[in-house]
């Protein structure tokens, strides 16, 4: 039984196609987005799962369809007001060079509470703190940080606005693995702390598996399936599924009749799903 009403939909595609010239990206794209969801992206690259993400946000428009988030279609809203309750992070840094950590994360609260600087000062506090960064960076410059400081700083600012729905484009493409464990521990701590409904491409099966309350597998321009990680794992749905599970099991040397051991909750559901199969 399907129990997704519209109330509890962040985020729904309607029937969306999307074309470059003659080169068709997204085909038919139908896809609801339930609030509070962490919803992972996978697919081939050139599959459409940038382009479907920046359809949130306005950056890209589709060539027919709709989206709506929060039950109102996107073209009906202002592209600037519907970026302040969306958070956009992707992979590099994207801070005003000529920017403080502190006037960077700052950027956006400040806009929309332009006389209350405290309030401002204290969230930029509160979300160092959260993304793992001590204090003492505030009054540094992007260039000043390392890597996976300024990544953190991104999401931080991604952040800030404290918005409903976060966009994240390949976040921690860029930075060492360490760092990268660092940061998914974070963000899906982040996500069971806020229920913000999050977005986030990847490339790496492991990353999908590990953060997606939802999976979405795109191949083509098409959804081959969307599903929780533990149906992902137990039960792919095309062949084009089954190759990146099959990559996920040998990544973690295992026999492929025994699932994923890394220390993940997506993992652990799967073996449980399997054991009662
Ligand atoms: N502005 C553009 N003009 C023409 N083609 C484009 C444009 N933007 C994207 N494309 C093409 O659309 C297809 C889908 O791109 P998209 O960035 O959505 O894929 P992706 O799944 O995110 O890829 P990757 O995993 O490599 O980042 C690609 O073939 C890309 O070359």
């Amino acid at each position: 039984m399907n129990t997704t009403t519209t109330s509890n939909v962040a985020i729904e595609y309607r029937d969306i196609c999307k074309s470059y010239g003659e080169k068709s990206v997204l085909e038919h794209l139908d896809l609801k987005i339930p609030r509070g969801e962490f919803v992972t992206m996978i697919g081939s690259s050139g599959s459409g799962k940038t382009t479907a993400l920046k359809m949130v946000n306005r950056l890209i428009e589709p060539t027919s369809g709709d989206v709506l988030v929060d039950g109102r279609n996107v073209r009906d809203v202002d592209p600037i007001q519907l970026r302040r309750n969306i958070g956009y992070a992707i992979q590099g840094s994207v801070l005003f060079p000529h920017m403080t950590v502190e006037d960077n994360i700052s950027y956006v609260p400040n806009l929309l509470n332009k006389r209350d600087h405290e309030r401002t000062r204290k969230a930029v506090r509160k979300w160092m703190d959260i993304v793992g960064l001590p204090d003492d960076l505030l009054e540094r410059y992007p260039s000043e940080l390392s890597g996976g400081q300024q990544q953190r700083v991104g999401i931080a600012r991604a952040l800030a606005a404290s918005p409903d729905i976060l966009l994240m484009d390949e976040p921690f493409g860029a930075v060492d693995e360490i760092t990268r464990g660092q940061l998914q521990a974070e963000i899906a701590r982040i996500h069971r702390k806020t229920g913000i409904t999050v977005m986030f491409v990847t490339h790496d099966i492991a990353e999908a598996l590990r953060l997606g309350t939802r999976v979405l597998v795109l191949d083509a321009g098409k959804v081959q399936q969307y599903s929780a990680p533990e149906e992902i794992l137990a039960r792919p749905a095309t062949a084009f599924v089954e190759q990146l599970v099959l990559r996920q099991r040998h990544a973690c040397d295992l026999p492929e009749d025994q699932l994923c051991a890394c220390n993940h909750s997506g993992a652990a559901r799967a073996r449980a799903a399997l054991a009662a199969k």
